[in-house]
């Protein structure tokens, strides 16, 4: 769980320099570059001269082959999350906290290393543009594992607050441990290079008479060009202006912020609110994390409070409060009750089961029921962990294809959530290597699949229910276009307002997600994934 939440960092960032650069990884502190926005004082010294340039930057004057080959640890996990991600198509959110607790870092450590690899991760893009520049021969000669040494050496050289003379040596120094002597020269002279511009000298060189905003936007915040143009299409489609996409693309780079989440009726904030947290302000039962190990909150060792997006919180608690009117069988006292008693509730795409811990704990709430369904064992199994602290009368978790469920139980949820598999090119901020790994197929790979389970879901959903079809993308492939292909087919569906939804349960009354009666949050307006929500009634 700590590791979820990773600094930002990398080119374009708003943020994520707090932490790193101290005595421990750095030599001097305060000694490193400022927040990477315009040449602020901070980067420079008492003359005015910019700090880590030129005769300034102060590098030892040994060779390569004379230095250490120690490799510093909090350098050395990030190396290795770097490798695993490259190597064995690792996700670096779940390597990370493995590699901190193997090499038992330290909290201070175990922040820069969350920092140098996630922000080497995300800046891949454009440090690798930059490197280009320096090295001789096209970067795919290079051996990789001595390519992601020079990225990490360019993010603390570009965007860390770590002296020039110790990002170097020290990544040469973890070369010389991990990789071998042979290439230190090569990383030495390269990264001297590099050290040679800012981050924002080097951006103004790389964009120099590139009159394509696409690419030119691609490289300021380190996007691949098919995503920025996704991203401005997606902005569209949703009715915002495409000039906001830099604030887009910015918010991708940013530190994810951890949100926590009381269970409705199981669950209380007040332990976590008493170690540092703060009230989130867009949703009931929400909180912002101040950081640090959560786990030692015994809340959430309870498994009462979880970790969980308020864009994920607001959209499962919009298909809980929107008016189903009493089920067909459902007269009398239960009706006239009308708080959704005796409802039967899917969860057809649960795993690992974040909305289903909190859809259940508002059955729960309510007299309601629910099935959650997850194909995955292994996920399946995390379904069943995150509902563990729910009563288990009121929850049951099926392990199977979600698209069998309408055929197999026709008409009798009362309320469905889809919540299919895409992209995720909503949650960029919190996979730092998956924007390099997506490409434009898997959106066509993925849309046959989401059509189908949407219509397994409205098969389930009795007349009179509402599906509330989730993706944490914004892409109008797998967003508008899936929902409308849908109702294009039939006219037995309406579309209730979505942002009327989401205005409904949250604090705030006015998120302003709405367009075209479905729903869009983004990282830049709302500080959430960019969740879409379409809630879809069966006519009665
Ligand atoms: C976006 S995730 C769901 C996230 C989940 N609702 C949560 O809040 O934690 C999509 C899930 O759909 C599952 N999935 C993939 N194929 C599926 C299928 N044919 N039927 C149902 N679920 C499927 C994936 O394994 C994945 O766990």
């Amino acid at each position: 769980m700590s590791g979820s939440g990773g600094n930002a960092g990398g080119p374009g960032s708003a943020g994520g320099r707090g932490s790193a650069g101290k005595s421990g990884h750095g030599g001097q502190a305060g000694g490193g570059r400022g927040n990477g926005g315009p040449r602020d004082a901070s980067r420079r010294n008492a003359k005015g001269r910019e700090r880590n340039r030129g005769p300034q930057q102060n590098f030892t004057e040994l060779a390569p082959s004379q230095r250490t080959r120690r490799a510093d640890p909090a350098r050395l996990v990030a190396f290795e999350v770097l490798r695993a991600v490259a190597e064995e198509d690792a996700y670096a959110n779940l390597v990370l906290p493995a590699r901190i607790r193997h090499h038992r870092l330290d909290k201070r450590d175990a922040g820069f290393a969350t920092e140098l690899s996630y922000g080497a991760l995300r800046g891949q893009g454009t440090y690798d543009a930059i490197l280009a520049r320096c090295v001789d021969r096209p970067l795919a000669q290079l051996d990789p594992a001595v390519l992601d040494a020079l990225r990490i050496g360019a993010h603390q050289l570009l965007a860390m607050r770590v002296p020039a003379h110790a990002a170097l040596d020290q990544t040469v120094g973890l070369a010389r441990a991990v990789i071998g002597a042979g290439p230190s020269a090569l990383i030495n002279a390269v990264l001297r290079k590099v050290a040679a511009r800012t981050l924002e000298e080097w951006l103004d060189l790389l964009v120099e008479g590139e009159t394509d905003a696409t690419k030119v936007a691609s490289l300021r915040y380190a996007h691949p060009e098919w995503i920025v143009r996704a991203m401005r299409q997606s902005l569209v489609a949703h009715g915002r202006p495409a000039a906001e996409i830099d604030s887009l693309l910015e918010a991708d780079n940013a530190a994810p912020v951890v949100n926590l989440v009381a269970l409705p009726g199981l669950g209380s904030l007040a332990e976590a609110l008493d170690n540092g947290a703060t009230p989130g302000e867009l949703v009931e039962g929400s909180a912002l994390s101040s950081g640090g190990d959560l786990g030692r909150l015994a809340s959430v060792r309870a498994g009462t409070t979880r970790v969980q997006d308020v864009g994920s919180q607001l959209v499962a608690r919009a298909l809980a409060a929107v008016d189903v009117g009493p089920g067909p069988e459902r007269t009398g006292a239960d009706a006239e009750a009308s708080s959704g008693a005796g409802e039967a509730w899917l969860d057809l795409c649960a795993g690992p089961g974040g909305k289903a811990a909190l859809l259940g704990a508002l059955a729960h709430q309510r007299g309601a029921t629910l099935l959650a369904n997850e194909p995955a064992p292994h996920r399946a199994k995390l379904v069943s962990q995150a509902l563990s602290a729910v009563p288990g009368a009121s929850w049951q978790v099926r392990t199977g294809d979600g698209r069998d469920v309408g055929a197999e139980q026709p008409e009798r949820f009362d309320r469905v959530l889809a919540d299919v598999p895409c992209t995720g090119l909503g949650a960029l901020r919190r996979r730092p290597e998956s924007r390099w790994r997506r490409s434009p197929k898997d959106i066509a790979d993925l849309g046959p699949l989401q059509r189908e389970l949407l219509g397994s879901a409205l098969a389930a959903v009795r007349p009179g229910g509402v599906v509330a079809y989730v993706t944490c993308s914004p892409h109008p492939a797998e967003t508008t276009a899936v929902v409308a292909d849908v109702l294009r087919k039939r006219d037995d569906l309406e579309l209730i307002d979505a942002g009327a939804a989401l205005d409904a349960v949250s604090l705030t009354g006015s998120l302003g997600a709405g367009h075209e009666s479905t729903a869009q949050l983004w990282p830049h307006i709302h500080h959430t994934d960019a969740m879409f929500l379409a809630l879809i009634k069966k006519k009665s």
